[in-house]
């Protein structure tokens, strides 16, 4: 569905060769590809979609998937501005993938979480405009990806029974975010909001959302991708380096800060996650959604 409405307005790759852009379109995509990535030759907006039936959840593969993604995009000067999206109706990202911390094994841990602190390095300091496409839930890790773009465009709840949700609800789980995410929800809603968020693991429903900050708009569903699309080539005709600078004045210092910190900071997750407790609270929390959904 997704790809018979864009691919209209969407560049095959040798066309966007020879309009200098070389990145693949829908319609070169493989089932089995975690992200999409296109260009729209019109406007020369690039949208990453993340593809990861059943809730787009962050593995080790999704977090390389989507660093590799981000690279290929900057790597064309001549784009200036991304939307990341989602292919799955009704979830944006699950946040972690929580099997990829029940049992794990210790190096593929490590790169785990070293694929997701990229993700922050890769996606909050991109020299890219970044617009979010929310069109479903974005719990935890879910809500980081949306905290790291520029601007976050979130389908409304108005009408809806089950609306969608979005907060970093660590707290709800007996976890704590770790401490780079928690600042970026500082950073964007403010200290109070952020308090109230972090320690009740508060999931906001849209219009709760947009009244803290916490996202920038709401449009009915069908509305998201396109009026993401719209924000982007907004963001991306703004003069490119005065942009950049301006958001490095924002983000600079939290993303120095991870990159002298990443290596504690992972031992720190490995240490915390490989802890006896810390995996009966992943085992029980991993039964009760398999249990949700019998
Ligand atoms: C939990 C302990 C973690 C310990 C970590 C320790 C240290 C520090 C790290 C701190 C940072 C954490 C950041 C995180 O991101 S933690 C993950 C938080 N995410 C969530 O709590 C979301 C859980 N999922 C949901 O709430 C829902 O799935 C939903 C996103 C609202 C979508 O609902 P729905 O459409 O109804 O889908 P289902 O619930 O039926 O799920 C379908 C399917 O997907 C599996 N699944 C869902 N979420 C995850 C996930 N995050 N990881 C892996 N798998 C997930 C779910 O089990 C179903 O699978 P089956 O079809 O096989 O049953």
């Amino acid at each position: 569905m997704l790809v018979a409405t864009l691919s209209k307005r969407l560049l095959r790759v040798g066309q966007a060769k020879r309009c200098g852009l070389s990145l693949r379109s829908f319609s070169d995509a493989k089932d089995k590809d975690l992200v999409l990535t296109s260009i729209d030759g019109d406007t020369g907006v690039a949208t990453i979609t993340m593809n990861q039936a059943p809730v787009n959840s962050l593995s080790l593969e999704m977090c390389q998937a989507i660093t590799t993604a981000i690279k290929e995009v900057e790597s064309q000067p001549e784009i200036q501005s991304l939307v990341l999206a989602s292919s799955l109706p009704g979830v944006f990202c699950a946040g972690l993938d929580i099997t990829e911390l029940h049992k794990p094994d210790e190096k593929r841990l490590t790169d785990f979480w070293h694929s997701f602190q990229q993700i922050y390095f890769d996606l909050y300091g991109s020299r890219l405009a970044t617009i979010a496409a929310i069109a479903g839930h974005a719990p935890a890790a879910g809500c980081m990806l949306a905290l790291s773009c520029d601007y976050r465009i979130m389908v409304s709840g108005a009408g809806s029974k089950k609306p969608s949700t979005i907060g970093l609800n660590e707290t709800k789980l007996g976890i704590v975010a770790p401490s780079w995410l928690g600042y970026q929800y500082i950073d964007t809603i403010g200290q109070r909001q952020a308090e109230l968020g972090l320690s009740l693991g508060l999931l906001h429903q849209p219009e709760q959302a947009l009244a803290i900050g916490l996202v920038d708009e709401l449009v009915p569903r069908e509305e998201v991708l396109s009026r993401a699309q719209a924000e982007a080539v907004k963001w991306g005709k703004i003069p490119a380096k005065a942009r950049l600078a301006s958001k490095m004045l924002a983000r600079k210092a939290r993303l120095d800060h991870l990159a002298a910190t990443r290596k504690e900071d992972n031992d720190f997750f490995r240490s915390f996650v490989t802890n006896e407790t810390a995996q009966k609270i992943i085992d029980g929390y991993l039964q009760s959604l398999s249990k949700k959904k019998s």
